[in-house]
């Protein structure tokens, strides 16, 4: 490559070139983070440099004290960001600087609105890394240097953050990366060394790499224009390597901004220092807002993980169950190897240790916030907890902690929002009963509506109404909560226990003989298109419904199958009538066997409306209402 010393110029992915235009134009009113994450990932490069260095030392070669430099130059208009770190090579800075390597990167743009505002949150949750350069510099310069290239394999990126960089192959005599901001006119403030330090100090005073400004010259020295000294503007001590009594709490909060590239304070945060079989120390942060891509399950970001202050690897999905992907922070080992792989952790006690350690922290730390503090909760639960909904699947060993965290909407209130817990639900029941009812269906609507209700109704029993995507995966993996088991109301017969007295299962017993022969008629006229058909005791106000076996598949579950593309066999249903039903009393009146026929089809097809959200043959149902219709208005 040496040979080839022209610039070469590229365009920038379509991602980065809207990127660039929104930070420029949505973050002026946060101009200075853009000290805090060029810092951050030169940081960053130096935590990868010592980490590769542990297995090929003579990568650090005579320049092993790592450290990143600021410094600004009123003159040039320009503001430096140096570290002695990794460096890029050539390929590095192409994908690094020219492209967003993200997935989903295409869906999140298609999510900003123009409202500047609400862009530029969803910006801060998309995070801005290094393009965030481009808030304060109308142009900017990258040399870089990769760890064991030559001085004449360095590369120069240069771009003024329009739709083009240049690149070209440079000499340079140290490994790392400058890069080098041409400061706009309205971001001259930023060229005072004073204003520097402070952001410095507020942002990453925690780092454990020294960040250096230049120690300010007297008059003497400038005139014997003596070289430049360094010295230290951040404390350079790891902050989680401090007592906690003596971190405040402006302290937790610039870190988890530094650690999770979040614009806002986290919502709450917890830092442990483990001792005993395995030794550790964690902090662990639950940030306020979600992230972009939380709903992609592959996304990276997780927890950071260091061995004995040494940073080993970002994203160590390992150290934290997927289910509580949206916790962010780090955790320290003194028991790993500093040469522990991604592989090394998948099946290892330490990792495990830590993972179950942190789990029951995070699930006790927001058992706490939903005790002490209800309403920060529902905001957390309106956020994050349909994917605290896959943790009873996924942890079976925490399930009832989880599902004490747990919130749903039910018949005892009169709105969609979840705000039921579990244990209101058990402090409601009456002493009677001894199950906890639930229904899964499309929507609230649906479920509010559905007629297997109208006996709780009745009753005056609470009824917990579902209707989230992954609801049917839970309920199926829940399967008691204080020694009270679920019971989906749709499913199965209905045994409501010691609620039904004596007189009426007489009643029932009574009705079921009373109607034996309709039950008969209406079997023989629907044949194969049903289970069976029996004598409902679920009814108050509706015909019919169908309800689906115990032992069969519940409907939601055969939709999420027949969804996620899956073969699911058909399900046959058990249709129930309300014998006390008008409707059913004048169909079973009909002597024309065929009219007949037609309307217990029609029951079944509305019956199974309402239960499943959708027919088979929607358009036969319509002729056979309109044709039924006509009859009644043929008059
Ligand atoms: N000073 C540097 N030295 C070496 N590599 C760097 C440096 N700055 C940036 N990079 C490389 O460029 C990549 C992109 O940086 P950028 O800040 O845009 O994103 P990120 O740090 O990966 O993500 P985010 O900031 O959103 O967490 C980094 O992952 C890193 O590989």
């Amino acid at each position: 490559m040496a040979e080839t010393r022209q610039t070469e110029t590229h365009g920038f992915q379509t991602e980065v070139k809207q990127l660039l235009h929104l930070m420029i134009h949505s973050l002026y009113s946060n101009k200075e983070i853009f000290l805090r994450e060029l810092v951050s990932n030169a940081s960053d490069a130096a935590d990868k440099l010592r980490f590769k260095a542990l297995s090929d030392s003579s990568l650090l070669s005579d320049d092993a004290e790592l450290y990143v430099r600021v410094s600004a130059d009123k003159d040039s208009k320009t503001i430096t960001i140096s570290d002695n770190g990794i460096g890029m090579t050539r390929d590095e800075v192409m994908s690094n600087l020219g492209t967003i390597a993200k997935s989903g990167t295409a869906e999140f743009f298609s999510q900003l609105s123009g409202d500047q505002a609400k862009d530029s949150r969803l910006i801060g949750q998309f995070g801005v890394g290094f393009y965030s350069a481009f808030i304060v510099a109308e142009a900017v310069t990258v040399r870089t240097r990769a760890a064991g290239a030559a001085a004449n394999e360095a590369i120069e990126w240069y771009s003024r953050g329009e739709g083009e960089f240049d690149l070209k192959v440079i000499e340079k005599a140290k490994r790392g990366t400058d890069i080098i901001l041409h400061v706009r006119d309205d971001a001259a403030e930023y060229l005072d060394e004073w204003r520097l330090k402070s952001i410095i100090t507020k942002y990453s005073d925690h780092l454990s790499i020294p960040v250096q400004m230049p120690k300010a010259a007297d008059e003497e020295e400038k005139a014997a224009d003596k070289k430049l000294e360094w010295e230290a503007v951040n404390s350079g001590q790891a902050l989680w390597t401090r007592e906690k009594a003596d971190i405040s709490d402006d302290e937790y909060k610039e870190f988890y901004k530094t650690v999770a590239h979040d614009f806002e304070d986290p919502l709450l945060w917890s830092h442990n220092k483990v001792e005993g079989t395995s030794e550790y120390t964690s902090l662990l942060y639950i940030p306020k807002r979600a992230p972009w891509d939380l709903w992609n399950r592959e996304q990276q970001h997780g927890i950071k993980l260091y061995v004995k202050r040494v940073f080993i690897m970002d994203d160590a999905t390992q150290l934290m169950p997927s289910y509580l992907r949206f916790v962010r922070g780090l955790m320290d080992s003194s028991d790993l190897p500093l040469n522990v792989s991604r592989e090394i952790l998948q099946d290892n006690k330490i990792t495990r240790s830590m993972r179950n350690g942190s789990t029951k922290k995070v699930l006790s730390m927001l058992s706490k916030l939903a005790k002490d503090e209800p309403e920060t909760y529902q905001n957390f639960w309106n956020t994050f907890g349909t994917v605290l909904k896959e943790g009873p699947a996924e942890d079976q060993a925490n399930q009832e902690k989880i599902a004490g965290l747990l919130r749903f909407a039910s018949t005892h209130q009169d709105s969609s929002e979840a705000t039921v817990s579990l244990d209101d639900y058990l402090a409601r029941m009456s002493d009677k009963q001894d199950k906890i009812y639930y229904i899964v269906a499309d929507s609230y609507e649906a479920a509010r509506d559905n007629p297997a209700l109208e006996i709780f109704r009745k009753k005056n029993i609470e009824v917990l109404l579902l209707s989230e995507r992954i609801d049917e995966w839970l309920m199926s993996h829940l399967s008691e909560y204080q020694e009270k088991s679920f019971q989906a109301v749709t499913r199965g017969d209905l045994d409501l226990g010691e609620l039904e007295d004596n007189a009426d299962k007489e009643q029932q017993e009574a009705a079921e003989k009373a109607f034996a022969e309709h039950t008969e008629r209406f079997a023989k006229a629907l044949g194969d298109k049903v289970k069976s058909v029996r004598v409902t005791n679920r009814l108050t106000a509706s015909p019919a419904c169908i309800v689906t076996d115990s032992n069969d598949m519940s409907t939601q579950m055969a939709k999420l199958m027949e969804a996620a593309g899956q073969k699911v066999p058909e399900t046959k249903y058990i249709f129930e009538i309300n014998p006390e039903h008008t409707l059913v009393q004048r169909v079973v009146g009909l002597d024309d066997e065929a009219r007949f026929g037609e309307w217990a089809q029609l029951l079944l097809d509305q019956a199974t409306l309402a239960e499943r959200g959708s027919l088979k043959d929607p358009a036969q149902f319509v002729s056979r209402l309109n044709k039924l219709m006509l009859e009644l208005t043929d008059v």
